[in-house]
């Protein structure tokens, strides 16, 4: 390689972010050949994407070293296909590399992922055959599963090779397949060499007609074939209605799995399992103080893990509760509005209307039964009065009284329905770590 080439590669590594040099320059080669600075590329999608994005870069550099040469990028001839797609080859794992923090081991178990955690444990025994769904807002652990069960097949002597992309990185791979007329290339890699394809973010595949038709291609060959895929993303098969309904039920194909968001023991587990892993015990009143204010996803309990250790060695005391009070106030919003619109949040869900249908002037029964039950467990679990929850529901304070009366009488005459309350009551405690005791009103009613 002439030593022109290698300085015009060190200009543009200084000058490129780390990831793009390394997929579109590291892997060329250039030389001096007839007054020209011969650059060769893999393919003529390559080709055209230097020149679009990167000629200007090339000629400056050669202005500097290369006075007087010119540039030609040149399509090389045998060179295997496709090998510059992943920036990391390694003989088993195709695509995206796991982290090595991403184990069953480092993962906490508990009431909101267990189901999933058996089913992936499972597939890492012997993944033939799986296709597995796993569906859970951002943040809680799609990931961290789905590389656990990578990181266990590839530390194991077995041969099993492991495909692991977003849908994204699929799609523009398939794009790119298809602009250099390598489509087989890419077939062979994804589908056929692969015994466990990894598709994450599934939400992020586009409307597209021709990536949705390869997909589902490479879908009916894999389950054809009893080789296991793992689906990821924050929606469900059901809500993905830009997806054609044939791509849709070849998603739903196998096991659906839903890791929903860590309850309060579960949060604790974790605050302590991540406290030890920077090196620290955490006083059980600091731990529990977290795990009944963070109720984000679990992004946000390790953020504050760190943050609070970095603030008590920064003011060099030991981690207590003062600090945590102080970096909870920072980082969660005010704790009534939080609360408040979980509480409609699930009554929504819980009875099946919309938060339109809770504000509207409707008198049906099922909409208004369900506003008087959002108007008693605000009631009951916020510091609101009765005129302000009259007024998120456009409603005054006499019809919250009269709302608080209903649902107290269906309590004690309706069985069925004292259990839908004593689950959503239930809900919110897991959700806010709020006990009887904390409430405003710790018997069933009172008036005001
Ligand atoms: N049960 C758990 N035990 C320990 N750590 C966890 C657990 N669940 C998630 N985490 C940690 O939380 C962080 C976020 O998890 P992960 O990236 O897997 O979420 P995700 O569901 O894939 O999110 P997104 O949809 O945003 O990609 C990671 O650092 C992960 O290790």
């Amino acid at each position: 390689m002439s030593e022109l080439w290698l300085k015009i590669k060190d200009f543009l590594k200084e000058r490129l972010p780390e990831p793009v040099f390394k997929v579109w320059i590291e892997p060329l080669s250039g030389h001096c050949q007839d007054g020209k600075l011969v650059v060769s590329v893999p393919n003529e999608f390559t080709r055209e994407w230097l020149i679009e994005n990167y000629l200007s870069l090339f000629k400056e550099a050669l202005s500097l070293w290369g006075q007087g040469l010119s540039l030609a990028f040149v399509v090389e001839e045998a060179r295997p296909p496709l090998q510059q797609d992943l920036p990391y080859e390694p003989t088993r794992v195709l695509g995206r590399k796991f982290s090595t923090r991403y184990t069953f081991e480092e993962f906490v178990v508990g009431d909101c992922n267990r189901l999933a955690y058996k089913v992936f444990l499972k597939m890492a025994e012997n993944p033939r055959g799986h296709i597995i769904y796993l569906t859970a807002e951002s943040g809680l652990g799609k990931s961290h599963l789905s590389q656990a069960v990578g990181n266990a097949l590839v530390s194991r002597k077995n041969t099993f090779r492991v495909c692991y992309l977003t849908a994204r990185d699929f799609t523009s791979q398939l794009v790119r397949a298809l602009k250099s007329g390598q489509m087989e290339n890419f077939k062979e890699r994804v589908w056929r060499n692969c015994d466990v394809l990894m598709l994450e973010e599934v939400h992020h595949i586009p409307a597209r007609d021709f990536t949705q038709g390869e997909l589902a291609l490479a879908l009916d060959y894999l389950y054809e074939e009893e080789k296991a895929v793992v689906f990821t993303s924050t929606r469900k098969p059901h809500e993905l209605s830009h997806l054609d309904s044939s791509l849709r039920s070849r998603l739903s194909a196998g096991m659906i799995v839903r890791i929903n968001p860590p309850d309060y023991e579960t949060r604790k587990n974790i605050i302590r399992r991540k406290s030890r892993n920077q090196g620290q015990e955490f006083p059980e009143e600091v731990v529990e103080y977290l795990a009944r204010h963070l109720r984000g996803d679990i992004r946000q309990i390790e953020s504050a893990v760190v943050g609070l250790i970095a603030r008590a060695s920064i003011l060099r005391e030991s981690v207590n509760l003062a600090l945590a009070r102080e970096l909870v106030s920072e980082i969660m919003p005010p704790e009534g509005h939080d609360l408040a619109s979980v509480v409609i949040e699930l009554v929504c869900r819980n009875f099946k209307v919309s938060r339109e249908d809770l504000v509207s002037r409707s008198r049906k029964k099922r909409i208004s039964q369900s506003r008087q039950v959002a108007m008693f467990l605000l009631r009951k679990f916020t510091k609101e009065s009765l005129s302000s929850i009259g007024q998120r529901f456009n409603r005054d304070h006499a019809t919250v009284v009269y709302a608080l009366q209903s649902v107290e009488k269906r309590l004690s005459s309706s069985p069925s329905f004292r259990y839908q309350i004593e689950y959503l009551e239930r809900e919110i405690t897991e959700r806010f770590g709020v006990t009887e005791k904390e409430c405003r009103f710790p018997k069933r009613l009172e008036k005001s």
